[in-house]
């Protein structure tokens, strides 16, 4: 197949894909372009947890056979979890794809972080992306494969200001490459989209300052997220697994946001003539 024939209406053809946090934001731009390209065939089936889901489905035009069903899950929770695969599974009767995208965190120095605030924000980015595959691959995927996509964040310089979402996403990444290797006997494929964007609901405000950081010198857009991870489910990464991609514009590459004031408090370089030197260097007298 010409990679250019793939992505069109019908590409996920009779598909069943779980999107976590599917109704908002990043999430909701993957539902949408997954409905999409189910719009002209049978027994497609996507599943969210928000409310705006339903905002979706009403949207469909009646003659799309493509539907969306939303259904509450806390992904923190293993047994909702579980619920959730299981309840899909009755209904629909397979999943072909699982996108992890729910997620939250709040800023905050580390010093200030509690330690129940740090393991919210673990228990929803890193354990309840575990849930979802896991309970996913035992319900389903390790006997009729599948794909998975995990959605992490620009946390390749650390993340100074969300020190435990940043955590949470670099052992996201981590996890990915496990699975992909331990789940590669039973055809599935495993992927993480680590991207930069922004939504009107949040307001473009939120994430203005990040714009002179940006090579691209804008924001990014859902829509820009979506069709990556619409890539990496679909037969154009067929053999592609155990990777992240970034989606940023080269941001990662870039500046940090973080800004660190002037300060005398690193410790001393040793004693000898490359100190001297240095001193000499940052002398304001000095000629060079
Ligand atoms: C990723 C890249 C870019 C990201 C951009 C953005 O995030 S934009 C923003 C987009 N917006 C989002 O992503 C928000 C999404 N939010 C969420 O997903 C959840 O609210 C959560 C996971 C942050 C916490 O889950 P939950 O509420 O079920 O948690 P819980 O009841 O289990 O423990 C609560 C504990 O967590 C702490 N703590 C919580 N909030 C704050 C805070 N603001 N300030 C300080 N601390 C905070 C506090 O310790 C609290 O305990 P307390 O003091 O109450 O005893
Ligand atoms: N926007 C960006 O630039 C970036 C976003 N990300 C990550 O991408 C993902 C999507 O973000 P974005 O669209 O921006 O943000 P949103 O806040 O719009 O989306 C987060 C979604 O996750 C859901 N969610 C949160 N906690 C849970 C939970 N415990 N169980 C189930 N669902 C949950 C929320 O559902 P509900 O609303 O029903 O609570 C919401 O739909 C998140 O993981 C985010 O951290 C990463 C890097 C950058």
């Amino acid at each position: 197949m010409a990679a250019s024939s793939v992505f069109r209406p019908g590409l996920f053809k009779h598909k069943v894909a779980i999107v976590t946090g599917g109704g908002t934001g990043i999430g909701k731009a993957i539902s949408a372009e997954l409905l999409e390209l189910g719009e002209w065939r049978r027994d497609t089936h996507y599943f969210l947890r928000s409310a705006e889901a339903l905002e979706m489905r009403q949207k469909l035009p009646p003659s799309s056979p493509a539907s969306v069903t939303p259904l509450q899950c806390n992904i923190r929770n293993e047994n909702e979890v579980k619920a959730l695969v299981l309840s899909v599974l009755e209904r629909y009767g397979r999943i072909d794809f699982l996108v992890n995208n729910g997620g939250g965190q709040f800023s905050s120095p580390a010093e200030h972080i509690s330690s129940k605030g740090w393991k919210a924000v673990i228990d929803t980015n890193l354990t309840g992306t575990f849930h979802c595959c896991q309970a996913v691959y035992s319900a389903w995927m390790k006997q009729h494969g599948g794909a998975i996509v995990n959605i992490i964040a620009d946390m390749w310089k650390g993340f100074p200001g969300m020190s435990h979402t940043g955590a949470a996403r670099a052992a996201v990444d981590n996890l990915t490459k496990s699975l992909a290797i331990e789940w590669a006997a039973s055809g599935v494929r495993v992927n993480s989209v680590a991207p930069v964007s922004n939504y009107k609901e949040l307001g473009p405000s939120l994430f203005k300052m990040s714009v002179p950081f940006s090579p691209a010198k804008r924001l990014g857009v859902p829509e820009e997220i979506s069709s990556a991870v619409c890539f990496l489910l679909s037969p154009a990464a067929s053999f592609i697994s155990g990777a992240t991609l970034r989606v940023d514009a080269g941001q990662s590459l870039y500046h940090s946001m973080w800004d660190i004031p002037d300060h005398s408090a690193w410790p001393e370089a040793p004693e000898g003539e490359n100190l001297e030197a240095l001193k000499d260097l940052l002398n304001p007298q000095s000629k060079l």
